[in-house]
C-alpha cells in the first residue's frame, strides 16, 4: 500500500452504526493493520445518506480510497457520489444481506475484507442506473418489494439472513399481478408478472442469483420476470431464484440488454433498489459499464476475467 517511492493511500472510512453488525462489529485490528501499513485513514460514523454524501464530496479533493463499512443499502447509498467525484470504493460488509461483497467475491468475512483493502487489487465495475438512481445489485418490483416491507430494521436484527425467507412467506399472501410491457434495447415484449427484478450485480436479495452468467462487469442488465402462479408453483420456483436456474422454468420469462424500459398496468409500481424504494414505474433501467474503481479480491472468480470482457465469453 505504500512504499518509500510511493504516497500513502489516503481513505475515508464510512461506518454505518445501523447496519446489522456495523455497532458491534470489531474493527479495531483491521484498522490498526491498514495504518501501519501505511494507509492515511480517517473513520466516520453516518447518521444516514446525507451525511455520507456530504462526508465524501467534502473530502473529494483529499482522498484515494473510500471504504464503506455497511449492508447493501449502505454501499448504494453512495453509488452516485463515488461515480460523480470518480473515486474508488472498498467495502467491509457489516450488513444483512452483503450481496455486493458476494458480487465482488469477498463474502462475509471481516477479516478477509482487511486482508483486500490492504492488497488493493481494483476492478473497474458496472452501475446500473433506474430513472436517476444508481445501484449496484438489482431492482425489483412486485412480490420483491413486498418482502423488502416486510423487512422491518427489528426482523433483519433478529433474523440475520434468515429474515429474507420469513418476509418471503409473509410477502407471498400479499403479491399481486401486473401487466409489463418491457422494452429491452428497442424490442417490444408485452407479459404478466407477480415479480420482476432487472440485476446489473450477480447477487440480491440475501444471496438469490439474477442470472445464471450475470456478473457485475458483464456490461449488461439481466431481467427476469416470474408469470403469475400459485404459492405451491412459487415455493418449488424458489430453489431455482436462489441458484439463478430459473431460465429452465417455463413459468419465467428472461432476457438481457443494455436499456430497458418498463410500463406497468393497472398503474404505477414501486420500485426497490439495493433494498431501498427508489423510485417508480414507468421506469428505464441503463447500464454504464465500468463505472467504478473497486477493491476486490486479486483472484475474484465471482468477476469476469479480462479475457472474458474481451471475447464476450460467460464464464460458465
Ligand atoms: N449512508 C448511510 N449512512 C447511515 N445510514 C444509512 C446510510 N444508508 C442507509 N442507511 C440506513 O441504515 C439502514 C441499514 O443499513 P444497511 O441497509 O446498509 O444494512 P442492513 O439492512 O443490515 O444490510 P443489507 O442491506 O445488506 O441487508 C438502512 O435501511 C437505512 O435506513
Amino acid at each position: 500500500m505504500n512504499s518509500t517511492s510511493q504516497a500513502p493511500t489516503r481513505a475515508l472510512l464510512i461506518l454505518n452504526p445501523k447496519s446489522r453488525s456495523g455497532a458491534e462489529a470489531d474493527l479495531d485490528d483491521g484498522i490498526a493493520a491498514l495504518r501501519n501499513a501505511g494507509m492515511e485513514l480517517e473513520v466516520f460514523y453516518s447518521g444516514g445518506p446525507d451525511e455520507t454524501e456530504n462526508a465524501i464530496r467534502q473530502r473529494r479533493e483529499q482522498l484515494d480510497l473510500v471504504i464503506v463499512g455497511g449492508g447493501d443499502g449502505t454501499i448504494s447509498s453512495t453509488a452516485g457520489t463515488l461515480y460523480d467525484c470518480q473515486l474508488p470504493l472498498a467495502i467491509l460488509p457489516l450488513g444483512t444481506a452483503n450481496d455486493l461483497a458476494r458480487s465482488l467475491g469477498i463474502g462475509n468475512d471481516l477479516q478477509h475484507a482487511f486482508a483486500v483493502i490492504a492488497a488493493n487489487h481494483r476492478r473497474a465495475i458496472d452501475l446500473g442506473v433506474v430513472n436517476d438512481h444508481y445501484f449496484f445489485n438489482a431492482a425489483n418490483m412486485g412480490l420483491g418489494v413486498k418482502v423488502t416491507e416486510e423487512l422491518g430494521p427489528e426482523v433483519k436484527k433478529r433474523w440475520g439472513v434468515f429474515s429474507y425467507l420469513k418476509a418471503f412467506s409473509a410477502a407471498l399472501t400479499r403479491a399481486q399481478q401486473f401487466k409489463a410491457e418491457i422494452v429491452v434495447d428497442g424490442e417490444r415484449h408485452m407479459e404478466r408478472s407477480i415479480q420482476l427484478a432487472v440485476g446489473n450485480g450477480r447477487y440480491y436479495g440475501g444471496g438469490n442469483i439474477v442470472a445464471d452468467s450475470a456478473r457485475i462487469n458483464d456490461a449488461r442488465l439481466d431481467l427476469y420476470s416470474l408469470r403469475p402462479q400459485g404459492v405451491w408453483e412459487l415455493l418449488t420456483l424458489a430453489p431455482l431464484v436462489r441458484g439463478g436456474k430459473h431460465h429452465l422454468a417455463q413459468r419465467v420469462f428472461n432476457i438481457s440488454g443494455q436499456r430497458i424500459e418498463i410500463t406497468t398496468r393497472p398503474g404505477a409500481m414501486a420500485i426497490h433498489a439495493d433494498g431501498e424504494p427508489v423510485t417508480q414505474t414507468p421506469a428505464t433501467f441503463t447500464v454504464i459499464p465500468d463505472a467504478l474503481q473497486v477493491v476486490v479480491p486479486r483472484d475474484s472468480q465471482e468477476l469476469l476475467s479480462e479475457e472474458d470482457k474481451t471475447h464476450g465469453t460467460d464464464p460458465q
